[in-house]
């Protein structure tokens, strides 16, 4: 019988499409994603709903039998904008709300493939982690390349002086979802001096970002 996969992991906030993409790969990802996390016996938090690449992840770790938390603000809750979300619905008010919700009650984020709202968040988890407000892992499922152009874009933002090397290193990226949440677990974060010094007083006053708990 093969061993049950144990994680550092108690709940990943996932990012993804609320359209379903055009290849089929890219459902099948999200599909694998969720049994992945099934498997290592981690739970999910996500934007809410059933549409699109949300629908696929958050019913395959529902399916599994593992915790979903979809976190929505009012204005998206009615089922005809998002859909039905299954497990457990948490109401807020904005879209900020969210944002800060989703991260404070993760260890680690994965973006799958998606649009605007996906990469929007993908790039603040990252922008909060280059100035220390978290330190959780940001992984990016670059199912069939979909992510390589935002790749090549950040390596020139490297090269160009905007991002540092230290953190380029924030993203990991895997091709499918048991490399991803395999180099996730081993992953170590690393900080620059300066931001390693920052307190976030005002962050913490609002309850947005406690410390994760999870061993790095
Ligand atoms: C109004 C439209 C769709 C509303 N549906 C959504 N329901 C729940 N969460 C959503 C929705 N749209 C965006 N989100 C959040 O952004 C990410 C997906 O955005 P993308 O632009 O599709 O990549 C997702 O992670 C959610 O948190 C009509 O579009």
């Amino acid at each position: 019988m093969e061993e049950e996969k144990k994680s550092r992991f108690k709940r990943i906030c996932v990012f993804c499409g609320s359209s379903s993409g055009k290849k089929p790969s890219y459902q099948e990802a999200a599909v694998e994603l969720g049994r992945e996390l099934v498997e290592r016996r981690i739970d999910l938090v996500y934007g809410g709903g059933s549409v699109g690449l949300m629908g696929l992840v958050s019913q395959a770790v529902h399916d599994g039998g593992r915790h979903v938390l979809g976190v929505i603000p009012r204005t998206l809750m009615p089922r005809e904008i998002t859909g039905e979300t299954i497990g457990e619905v948490r109401a807020v008010s904005d879209m900020h709300q969210r944002k800060a919700e989703m991260a404070r009650q993760a260890d680690a984020f994965i973006a799958l493939p998606g649009g605007y709202g996906t990469l929007e968040e993908l790039l603040e988890v990252i922008t909060w982690a280059q100035l220390g407000i978290h330190r959780k892992p940001v992984g990016l499922l670059n199912v069939e390349g979909y992510y390589n152009s935002l790749l090549s874009f950040l390596d020139k933002a490297v090269d160009e002086g905007f991002i540092s090397p230290t953190a380029r290193r924030i993203i990991v990226s895997a091709p499918t979802a048991k490399q991803l949440v395999r180099e996730l677990e081993e992953h170590i974060p690393e900080y620059d001096e300066i931001t390693s010094k920052l307190i976030w007083e005002e962050v913490e006053r609002l309850n947005y970002m406690p410390e994760s708990d999870v061993p790095t």
